[in-house]
């Protein structure tokens, strides 16, 4: 009540004593009082960096003070313009699309947007509205920048640095536009660092360390301090200060003060509007975005089934052949039983042509150093080395069983060396050389009459459980590709469109007008989920239905899973636009988060191989229970009570909720600074 009687009658803007330090060290605002007149221009003035767009942003409602008074005349945000320093316009955006955009964030109709634009137009001395903001010059994009913050016809006029680089005679033109706005009852507050153009104020306010010198109108100043120019009357001021007043000490109790508005809220259809408009607009005039939203996930899919899970074929594998020579293998069938006295075939061509039928290349050599000399210069990967009596030695191995005489029992192997370098190539060359064994061996049997089951090894596979005898790698992959994709492109899209906003000051322009986060990111959210859809689908068609990776059931619940995690991914692309602060941090945060996903999401190895440490963590990856629950759906046809489906779903909704919090409080916390600094 008593502040009440104290604030004048005829005060816009009223603040006493305000303090705000961003660091312990870093004070700002040191004890700051100033008022503002209603229909005058109030000038601020002060050195680059003392604290005139804080002052600005206290008043917006963006800053808040460590302790003292703020009170703004209107209660409404929409009876505020603000005019950051930044252009802080969609330059892709013509005049009129940018008018239309914030008209709607203050709940104006489209005809009255249409001629409130046309009365700016002439107003500002601007030209056509249809010309888009990035061919205008830069003194035409600073009075668009200008009419967007007076589209709505505000009762108080926030502009930092309107005519900073702008000619003298596009500055006058400007002064004289404010002039008539005081005139119509607006109030307009200015900062500028061009001293000598704030003689248009009514008032000056001269800030330094935090505090006003003076504040009074210009020609007062000039009479008080006995000088003929702005520039002298604060150096003297300034010189006076630096003798007498020592700053005060910074309260030790801290009472946060903010300007506050009544016409804030959590969610307005009309803002949401607003947003969308411009989300559109922007997607329609760069299409080539959304041709690369869906080309590149297309490309990766078609490319991911091209490379992975194919068997290495032709690989070149070098033979010693003392039985026979290899030329002779071509075609070669066994017809007689390997036991018998007389008639014996020869084995080793028989398993060499069964290597030949998974796609082995084989180069016969006559000398076993020359050969083992060739693996070790790379020109094979092998030495298949076939001993002189090798088919009679495993007949007599067979056939005397544990009788067998040491010297054939030696002479039954293939002695093989293989280069391990490559891990892949090596196993797939030993794995074969296994695999073949039976079925060989179990041919050979059944031409003696003998029961083929004698070859077998004695452990015998059933029917898979799950999967089928041929599943490969790529099956296991290809389902961690398409969660993966899904996180990770909706990321990458949101991550680039919300930080471009946020370093073209955009974002807290907007964030001025009283738009809040959930309607930032739900108009943003759902732009991306149009794309995210189509993106969706193409790839599942490709894998599933081009490339055939299994997709035994689920195609809802997946569908809907994939859904959630590219919701997830724009969140976490957001967060990552609100948090960093230069592109290469946004860059690099999300192509490192997606490296470190490729890695825990089992797409490259399972997790189950993974250090005990990071096994411990790994349900922390926003994609592992995702992924598991995504497998048990395509790969096993889990229902959707299975746990391993309830835990994927609950874990992406989770990490939803946890990075919306996050954005929720930085947000919060970078109030006045959701835009890169100078
Ligand atoms: N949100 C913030 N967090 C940390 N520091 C901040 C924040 N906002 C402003 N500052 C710092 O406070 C000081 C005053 O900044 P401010 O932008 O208000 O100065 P200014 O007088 O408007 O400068 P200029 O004329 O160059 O625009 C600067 O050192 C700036 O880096």
């Amino acid at each position: 009540m008593e502040l009440q009687t104290k604030i004048p009658s005829d005060a816009a803007v009223y603040i006493r004593d305000a303090y705000k330090r961003f660091a312990p060290t870093q004070i700002v605002l040191n004890g700051l009082s100033l008022t503002i007149k209603e229909r005058t221009i109030y000038g601020l003035l002060g050195a680059s960096g003392c604290g005139k767009s804080t002052v600005l942003n206290v008043i917006a409602g963006r800053t808040e003070l460590d302790s003292g008074t703020v009170v703004v005349k209107t209660k409404k945000r929409s009876n505020l313009g603000f005019m950051p320093q930044t252009l802080s316009l969609h330059e892709q955006m013509s005049v009129y699309e940018n008018f239309t955009f914030y008209g709607y964030l203050f709940g104006m109709e489209t005809d009255a947007i249409r001629s409130r634009s046309e009365d700016l137009l002439k107003f500002l001395e601007l030209p056509s509205g249809h010309r888009l903001v990035r061919e205008l010059s830069g003194g035409q994009q600073r009075r668009v920048s200008i009419a967007v913050s007076v589209i709505h016809d505000p009762h108080i006029l926030i502009l930092d640095e309107p005519t900073v680089g702008l000619d003298l005679l596009i500055s006058k033109s400007i002064w004289e536009a404010f002039l008539r706005m005081t005139q119509q009852g607006k109030t307009i507050i200015i900062t500028t660092n061009y001293i000598q153009e704030a003689r248009h104020a009514n008032t000056i306010g001269l800030m330094r360390n935090g505090v006003l010198l003076a504040e009074d109108a210009p020609i007062k100043l000039l009479e008080r301090c006995h000088v003929s120019s702005l520039e002298d009357a604060f150096l003297l001021l300034s010189q006076e200060q630096e003798k007498e007043i020592e700053p005060g000490p910074f309260p030790e109790e801290i009472k946060p003060a903010k300007a506050t508005f009544q016409d804030d809220s959590v969610f307005t259809f009309q803002k949401f509007k607003g947003i969308m408009y411009k989300n559109i607009t922007l997607l329609k005039r760069d299409y080539t975005f959304i041709v690369v939203q869906l080309i590149i996930p297309i490309i990766t899919a078609f490319v991911f089934n091209m490379v992975i899970g194919t068997k290495p074929k032709n690989i070149k594998l070098a033979v010693l052949n003392n039985e026979i020579s290899l030329s002779h293998c071509l075609n070669y069938t066994v017809t007689s039983c390997f036991m018998d006295e007389y008639d014996i075939p020869t084995l080793s061509c028989s398993y060499v042509n069964y290597l030949r039928k998974e796609h082995y290349q084989f180069i016969e050599y006559d000398n076993q150093e020359k050969a083992l000399n060739d693996v070790r210069e790379n020109k094979v990967w092998g030495l298949l080395n076939f001993p002189h009596n090798f088919t009679r030695s495993l007949a007599h191995k067979v056939t005397e069983g544990i009788n067998a005489n040491d010297d054939f029992v030696t002479q039954s192997f293939v002695e093989t060396w293989v280069d391990l370098s490559n891990q892949y190539i090596g196993s797939f060359i030993k794995y074969d050389m296994m695999r073949v064994i039976e079925p060989f061996l179990q041919e050979a049997l059944l031409v003696c009459g003998e029961n083929p089951r004698l070859g077998s090894q004695f452990v015998e596979f059933e029917k898979p459980v799950y999967g089928s005898p041929d599943e490969n790698f790529i099956t296991y992959a290809s389902i961690a590709l398409l969660c993966l994709g899904c996180f990770f492109f909706p990321l990458l899209s949101t991550a680039l469109l919300a930080y471009i906003e946020k370093m073209e000051g955009i974002m807290e322009r907007i964030m001025v007008t009283g738009a809040s986060t959930i309607e930032m990111i739900s108009s943003l959210i759902l732009i991306q989920i149009v794309a995210h859809v189509v993106q969706t689908t193409l790839v599942m068609i490709i894998l599933f239905w081009i490339y055939d990776n299994p997709l035994r059931g689920g195609v809802v619940a997946i569908s809907i899973l994939m859904l959630i995690t590219g919701v997830s991914g724009m969140f976490h692309g957001f967060m990552l636009a609100v948090l960093c602060d230069t592109i290469f941090l946004t860059g690099y945060g999300a192509a490192g988060l997606n490296f470190a996903l490729c890695l825990t999401s089992g797409l490259l190895w399972p997790i189950e191989g993974a250090h005990v440490s990071l096994r411990m963590f790994n349900w922390l990856s926003p994609l592992s229970y995702t992924v598991d629950a995504a497998r048990a759906l395509c790969i096993k046809n889990f229902p959707l009570t299975h746990y391993l489906v309830i835990r994927g779903f609950s874990s992406a909704v989770t990490w939803c909720c946890l990075i919306l919090l996050i954005i929720y409080v930085s947000m919060r916390h970078k109030k006045g600074r959701l835009e890169i600094q100078k």
